[in-house]
């Protein structure tokens, strides 16, 4: 293959910023077909094909290395596939997109302030209640992997795509893991961020693939546009 490709967010919170943070290096990202389009362009670079990608298929893009660039939040890196990180290097921090995956206790349980504590908890959960203690969440790979490391296995995931925060007021969890970034929507259904609650410090970042940083024929233009972007590919 020839050229390389740039996936850009489509749509949502981050897509206006990360044309912004492009035009900010001197680099305007084109879509001559119009919102529908998914297909773009960077004036006066022809090596490179623009794609516009929601976030999260991004992320899942980047790690299978079907794309060898793009913008997308760190968070759906750590969550899309266990082997993520390792996958992909992160070229650029951009400095919007800034959010929190958080794990997060109704306000009422007092006592429950730290992970140890909710570890407690877990394991009371099915002698006192006759089941598990259910999270509330769409990161369920960050959660596993960050309830392991806090040595809580007792508990289950319920998938939440949603309103994830209605979750333990409606009865259908106890707890949640979510993202957050001024902590109202929590705060507005009753929760709270447990001190040593935050699981990941997410940021949209400039992505590349390691598939893409180790193919000889790309790499001389993967460090020009780099380059340009004033960053390496720090593979
Ligand atoms: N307050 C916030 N809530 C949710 N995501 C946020 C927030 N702030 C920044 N983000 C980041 O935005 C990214 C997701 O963007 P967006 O919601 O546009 O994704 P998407 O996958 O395109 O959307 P959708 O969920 O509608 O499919 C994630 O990386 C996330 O960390
Ligand atoms: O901490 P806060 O500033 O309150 O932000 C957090 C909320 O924002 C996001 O939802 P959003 O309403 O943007 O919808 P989404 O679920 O489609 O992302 C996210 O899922 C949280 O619910």
């Amino acid at each position: 293959m020839s050229g390389i490709t740039l996936a850009v967010p489509s749509k949502g919170r981050l897509e206006e910023l990360t044309r912004d943070w492009f035009a900010s290096k001197g680099l305007t990202i084109t879509r001559p077909g119009g919102a529908r389009s998914y297909l773009g362009a960077i004036d006066g670079m022809p090596e490179i094909t623009v794609r516009f990608f929601p976030a999260s298929e991004i992320a899942r893009e980047l790690i299978r290395g079907n794309i060898d660039l793009g913008v997308t939040g760190l968070d759906l890196i750590h969550e899309t596939s266990e082997s993520g990180p390792a996958s992909v290097s992160v070229a650029s921090k951009l400095g919007f997109g800034n959010a929190d995956v958080v794990v997060a206790v109704p306000e009422a349980w007092i006592d429950v302030t730290h992970m140890h504590d909710l570890a407690d908890v877990a394991s009371d959960f099915r002698s006192r209640h006759g089941r598990w203690m259910r999270i509330a969440t769409k990161y369920i790979t960050v959660t596993r992997q960050h309830f392991a490391k806090a040595g809580i296995a007792e508990y289950r995931t319920v998938e939440s795509l949603g309103a994830t925060e209605a979750a333990p007021a409606s009865g259908v969890a106890d707890i949640v893991v979510d993202i957050t970034t001024t902590g109202s929507t929590l705060a507005a259904n009753g929760l709270r961020v447990l001190e040593d609650g935050v699981m990941l410090q997410s940021e949209a970042c400039l992505i590349v693939s390691r598939t893409a940083a180790f193919a000889p024929q790309r790499k001389a233009q993967l460090d020009a546009v780099l380059s340009r972007l004033g960053t390496t590919a720090g593979f």
